[in-house]
């Protein structure tokens, strides 16, 4: 069982312009989308897609659009029934394929409600295999609740504690490194590698693989069992305690990036529950974000649409394709 928590989650929505944006205009939609969002409900999708047995944690009270899209979907969840609304997040396409994506702030949560979702998370996650903690945090939770709900989870389970991927940038994302419950994987993308190590600015790592290895390499130093670090259509790294490894897929018409880097986690959790080594764990990360990537929206591929034997892994030092790889 791989769960996953999205304490942000939202329902996003796709705008199709037939012309370039024109700020200050009124214009008029060519089509529109609609699909139940958030980085670890996506994962969540991607793994449902792909066979696994997975189940989503999510605040919401029972009608809420985004609950009612996953139920709708077949998508296994549990909310924690909060009153208000889940946000909606709003991606604009262009047709030479610009995306500009507004986020909402979501619902603040309580004191009460956020340790309530800890002892969900802790009790659901009983003889899981995987945790996924993933995306932003909403107003009301302190930026350190990733590492509260690592702590209580290994504390809870100990040796049967699941397997930790994280997901998630800024605050929240140094807080749960710095905050000594680090993760056996950590999914950055470039501008996040960048973020918690100093090394590269913006997303430039995407461009400087030597240096984002390396970026990747201390964050091992600091306690993180693996790095998978997706560089956009640079491919991406992984980079473990046995060895670092690249895979790139060929060119694809990308259609939405959106949700690109969530399909890619949950590919990787796919064969690394399926029993593959290392290589072939970030072979089908890249082949599911790709897959993503060429789907509208936030759509999450099916096995079938991925294509693993067109992704090219290099290993970047001697590789040892050991299972035990977290
Ligand atoms: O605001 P966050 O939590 O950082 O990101 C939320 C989000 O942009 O991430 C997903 C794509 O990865 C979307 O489903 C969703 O709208």
């Amino acid at each position: 069982m791989i769960i996953t928590l999205t304490a942000n989650p939202s329902l996003d929505r796709t705008i199709e312009l037939a012309a370039p944006l024109a700020r200050g205009a009124v214009q008029r939609a060519t089509a529109n989308r609609q699909e139940s969002g958030g980085k670890g409900v996506n994962v969540c999708r991607a793994l449902s897609a792909g066979g696994a047995d997975t189940l989503a944690i999510l605040p919401g009270h029972d009608n809420d659009p985004v609950l009612v899209g996953l139920q709708a979907a077949g998508v296994p969840y549990r909310n924690l029934p909060i009153a208000a609304a889940l946000r909606s997040n709003v991606t604009i396409t262009e047709p030479d394929g610009t995306t500009t994506k507004i986020n909402e702030p979501g619902p603040a949560l309580n004191r009460q409600e956020a340790d309530a979702l800890i002892d969900l998370v802790v009790h659901l996650s009983d003889g899981a295999r995987w945790l996924v903690l993933a995306g932003s945090l909403p107003p009301g939770l302190e930026s350190d609740f990733y590492a509260a709900v690592v702590r209580a989870v290994r504390t809870r389970h100990g040796d049967r504690a699941p397997l930790i991927a994280l997901d998630a940038s800024e605050a929240a994302l140094i807080a749960a490194i710095e905050g000594g419950a680090a993760p056996d994987l950590l999914k950055p993308n470039a501008e996040e590698l960048s973020q918690l190590t100093g090394l590269g600015a913006g997303d430039s790592l995407e461009d400087e693989q030597e240096l984002a290895v390396e970026a990747a390499t201390r964050l091992l130093g600091r306690g993180v069992g693996a790095v998978l670090a997706t560089l956009g259509s640079k491919g991406a790294l992984l980079v473990t305690a046995e060895g670092a490894w690249h895979a790139q897929h060929p060119p694809i018409t990308a259609i939405s990036t959106v949700g690109a880097g969530d399909s890619a986690l949950a590919g990787y959790l796919l064969a690394h529950t399926g029993g593959a080594g290392a290589p072939d764990c970030l072979r089908q990360a890249v082949a599911h974000g790709s897959a993503a990537a060429s789907l509208p929206g936030s759509t999450v591929p099916a096995m079938h649409q991925t294509t693993p034997d067109a992704v090219t892994v290099r290993a970047l030092t001697p590789a040892n394709t050991s299972p035990n790889h977290p």
